[in-house]
């Protein structure tokens, strides 16, 4: 039997903390060291999340109660924005990191400072992280150190445009990017405007031009086109726990349509096990990803000459952050893809 990967997760309950664990229970390799809390610094678990009580992890703790790394080998981090980056400044260099938050996305610094409100604390650190799309970034992935996992909205998107762009079959500048979210993406400390009364039997858009997932969209977009390249994107929250749901308008170049552009998409993702595209014409339910690692994307041809509407598909807990991160971990590692997240959809 091969050794176990001994794993610290800071920010353990939180909502991406408990997917985490929930996804690594069925990890043959995976072992929970270390499980950090802040409000709940202190609590085992089963009182913090009594549907995991039956997985074998030790106390959560603070942060700063933690002097002792030599017995972890990779850190999840699933802290708040902007928290992260002091945090993961300050581990010691043997430990391999998978960030779940916002921090180290953003390869260009003055970027990172214009959306996310000041300068980074570790610029230096920010240089080295590896973006992780697993499916686009792999050689990457396996020789980085850090790794920043993407963001939610952007997963989808990233996925289903990226090689659309790079083989000249779309027009890159002028996508519209519209895009929902179950509350979950809010994470889990109450806030105003996230309350049962205010989300549900409504739907409402947020953010509309100014959130912070477009310079992350637009930074996947560009790479893929080779210049810079704007996109159209507008979050919209939705009265569901999880799933997102992205809706993106293309104008494909000279002859190609729907079924081109699925084709080409089908090709890359060949043999991939979370990435399927659908037959042309048909659109995908963020209730056939519930509770899954898998992106699902469809397209149609739209009215408009030359336009193709494509829609694509996550759980934004798995995919777009749990499931990914753990997917990534399995690439550093040298270890099989789909350890720990061989979980087929929930239905209904
Ligand atoms: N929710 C989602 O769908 C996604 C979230 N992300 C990102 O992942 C990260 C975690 O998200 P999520 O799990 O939803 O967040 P939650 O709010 O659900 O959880 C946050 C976690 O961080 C801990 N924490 C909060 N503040 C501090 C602090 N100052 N010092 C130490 N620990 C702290 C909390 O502890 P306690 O409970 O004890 O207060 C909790 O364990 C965020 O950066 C988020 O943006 C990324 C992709 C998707
Ligand atoms: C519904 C909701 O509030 N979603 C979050 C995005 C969550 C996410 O995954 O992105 P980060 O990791 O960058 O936080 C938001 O709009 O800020």
């Amino acid at each position: 039997m091969s050794d176990p990967i001994r794993i610290a997760i800071l920010g353990a309950s939180g909502y991406t903390g408990a997917e985490l664990i929930r996804l690594l229970d069925t990890h043959d390799r995976a072992e929970l060291a270390i499980l950090t809390a802040d409000r709940r610094a202190g609590q085992t678990l089963a009182a913090v999340f009594p549907h995991l009580a039956s997985v074998k992890a030790p106390p959560l703790v603070a942060i700063d109660d933690v002097t002792d790394w030599s017995g972890v080998d990779v850190v999840f981090c699933c802290l708040p924005h902007a928290t992260t980056q002091a945090v993961i400044a300050g581990l010691p260099e043997h430990l391999k990191i998978v960030d779940l938050s916002a921090d180290f996305r953003l390869a260009d610094t003055e970027e990172y400072a214009r959306w996310y409100g000041g300068p980074h604390k570790a610029p230096e650190l920010q240089k080295t992280a590896v973006y992780g799309l697993t499916e686009l970034a792999r050689p990457e992935i396996a020789a980085a150190r850090l790794v920043a996992n993407p963001g939610c909205y952007p997963t989808g998107p990233h996925l289903a445009l990226a090689p659309l762009i790079e083989s000249g079959l779309i027009e890159p500048d002028g996508i519209i990017i519209d895009a929902k979210s179950g509350v979950s993406g809010a994470g889990r400390a109450a806030k105003e405007g996230l309350l049962h009364g205010e989300v549900s039997e409504g739907i409402h858009a947020y953010g509309v031009a100014s959130h912070r997932h477009s310079p992350e969209i637009e930074q996947a977009l560009s790479k893929a086109a080779g210049r810079t390249v704007r996109a159209s994107f507008t979050p919209h929250l939705m009265p569901m726990n999880r799933g997102i749901l992205c809706t993106m308008y293309v104008q494909a170049h000279a002859g190609a349509d729907a079924a081109t552009l699925l084709a080409k998409l089908a090709v890359r993702y060949q043999g991939e096990p979370f990435v399927k595209v659908l037959p042309t014409g048909t659109t995908p339910h963020t209730r056939h990803v519930r509770g899954s690692n898998l992106c699902l994307i469809g397209a149609v041809d739209d009215r408009v000459p030359g336009r193709v509407i494509l829609v694509s598909v996550i759980d934004n807990l798995v995919k777009g952050a749990a499931g990914q991160a753990v997917q990534n971990m399995n690439v550093m590692f040298g270890l099989p893809e789909t350890a720990g997240l061989a979980l087929q959809p929930m239905f209904p």
